[in-house]
């Protein structure tokens, strides 16, 4: 796992860096620029295009300033530079950059207050203006000066952040960003950019080092933490010799409908393809030809015997296709298992919410952003949905799985997960259902709650990732159960 810093942390790491390594500012942003500059020369390999640097005169613009003399020494001989001096301030470091900066043939031109802007001829943009030391929304002069570069439409990439997006708290929705096509970003990714909010802000974002004190950084306290591969080779077990199907555990899947068999169809593939050694699909009657058909490994009893059933299963599922008739408080009343609850079962929470009295402790609920709202009340940005996910997941002792293209995984500690994989290609209908199935499969394997949570959530996003990878634009959810088993082994393997 890695520590996600909010801003203040972020210069509390730096000033902690300069003062023990020991290391200058000036070199530190020497060190940050030059790291900007190896991913930037990833990213654009002509040196001939031209380059617009946009700089403001705090430390993002003595970064940007940094930038154009590196770029210029690595051969990039088309660089133009316009300095944003609409504060009346200038940081230290900006005003020595700017004085090296004089020795290089590099144009630059100044701006100040309602001056107008020329025309943008340069092909990409580095945008350098405003960083994480951003304190209010675009206004004024800036706005002016970001509406007008938004307007030339070349690519941007972003120094550190894009212009205009806060590195953490709410985002609203009022708020204008210079929007870039990647952002080059310091040692950590901020924590905005794992809200939907930020896609308005950029594509996607790379993080470079800049040698800030590692140890510093993963010893102050974070609310967020970002999930690695390693992570996950360090929970994932691999299959036991001598081992047999009740060494991995019996999901019971309670789930579908007439209408909405196929939920429960996915749910219990998913769990087969998990790894439990046995899984119970709990459905209509009705639907028992269609589970033979596609995977006939599952069993399945009816819905009137489902108390025994129950008792023998290791882990339960609640949910999938499952209507909203079923009674969830008689099922509530049964002997505790590890327990998720998804689709329906939430929506019957939500329309009986002193239910959550009942949940199991570290229960874990699996909603998408409406039917969070819907269990805990509307929410107009993530920033407050997330923190309400850990006031809640404090006060009901449940483990709240916040599903998002990066999934916030809140545990009853109050704790953030945020997985980092998965993809567009798989917004589509079965997903969660999926989801479930897997999460499912890994209680009853016997990992506790946490770790299913965050081996299921990181396994479902590395199978789409891995489907995409080999050319799949559009992933259907029966797909992604297919390519679980070969997931797991790429992880096992990559241990070896
Ligand atoms: N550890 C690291 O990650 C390092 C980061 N570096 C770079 O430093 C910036 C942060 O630099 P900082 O000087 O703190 O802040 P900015 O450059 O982002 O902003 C400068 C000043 O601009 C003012 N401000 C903020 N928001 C607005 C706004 N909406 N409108 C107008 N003005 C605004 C504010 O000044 P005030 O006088 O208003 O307080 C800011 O202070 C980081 O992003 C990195 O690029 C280092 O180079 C290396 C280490
Ligand atoms: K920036």
């Amino acid at each position: 796992m890695k520590n996600i810093l909010t801003s203040e942390q972020m210069r509390e790491a730096d000033r902690h860096t300069i003062a023990t390594e020991p290391i200058a500012s000036v070199d530190l942003m020497e060190r940050a620029a030059l790291a900007f500059v190896k991913a930037f020369m990833q990213l654009h390999r002509d040196k001939n295009v031209s380059i617009l640097i946009c700089c403001g005169t705090g430390n993002n613009g003595g970064d940007g300033l940094a930038v154009a003399r590196l770029l210029q020494q690595h051969g990039y001989d088309n660089v133009t530079v316009w300095i944003a001096r609409f504060a009346s301030r200038q940081s230290t470091d900006f005003a020595t950059n700017l004085a090296k900066l004089h020795y290089c043939p590099i144009p630059v031109s100044e701006f100040f207050p309602s001056d107008e802007f020329p025309a943008v001829t340069q092909s990409i943009l580095i945008d350098a203006l405003l960083g994480s030391g951003l304190n209010k929304l675009l206004d004024g002069d800036w706005l002016r000066l970001v509406q007008h570069l938004n307007a030339a439409r070349i690519p941007s990439i972003a120094v550190d952040i894009p212009t205009g997006l806060p590195a953490d708290g709410i985002v609203p929705s009022t708020a204008q960003m210079l929007y870039a096509r990647e952002a080059i970003t310091f040692q950590r990714p901020k924590l905005s950019f794992f809200f939907p909010e930020s896609a308005k802000a950029m594509d996607k974002f790379h993080v470079v080092d800049i040698g800030l004190d590692e140890v510093f950084i993963e010893n102050l306290p974070a609310d967020f933490k970002l999930v690695e591969a390693s992570d996950i080779r360090g929970i994932l077990r691999g299959r036991k010799r001598f081992s047999h199907k009740g060494t991995y555990g019996h999901a019971l899947i309670i789930a579908g409908n007439t209408h909405t068999m196929g939920a429960a169809l996915l749910c219990a593939g998913a769990s087969v393809y998990s790894g439990a050694g046995l899984t119970t699909a709990c459905i209509p009657a009705e639907g028992l030809l269609a589970l033979n058909a596609r995977y006939p490994e599952v069993m399945y009893t009816p819905r009137e015997t489902l108390a025994e059933n129950w008792e023998d299963a290791d882990a339960v599922a609640v949910g999938p296709g499952l209507g909203l008739t079923v009674d969830l408080q008689h099922m509530l009343e049964y002997p505790a298992k590890p327990l998720v609850l998804d689709a329906d079962a939430l929506t019957l929470l939500a329309r009986n919410k002193s239910l959550m009295k009942k949940l199991p402790p570290n229960s874990v609920l699996t909603p998408h952003m409406k039917e969070f709202d819907r269990l805990f009340g509307e929410h107009s940005n993530w920033w407050d949905r997330v923190n309400t996910a850990r006031r809640r997941a404090v006060q009901h002792q449940t483990v709240i799985v916040l599903k998002n293209q990066y999934t916030f995984m809140i545990m009853p500690d109050g704790q953030v997960y945020i997985n980092p994989t998965g993809n567009p290609a798989m917004a589509s209908g079965g997903m969660g259902d999926v989801l479930t199935g897997m999460l499912t499969a890994f209680l009853a394997q016997g990992y506790p709650p946490q770790e299913a949570t965050i081996l299921a959530c990181y396994m479902h996003g590395s199978a789409g990732d891995r489907l995409a990878a080999e050319g799949m634009a559009v992933i259907p959810a029966t797909e992604l159960i297919a390519a679980i088993p070969v997931t797991w082994d790429a992880i096992v393997q990559s241990n070896c």
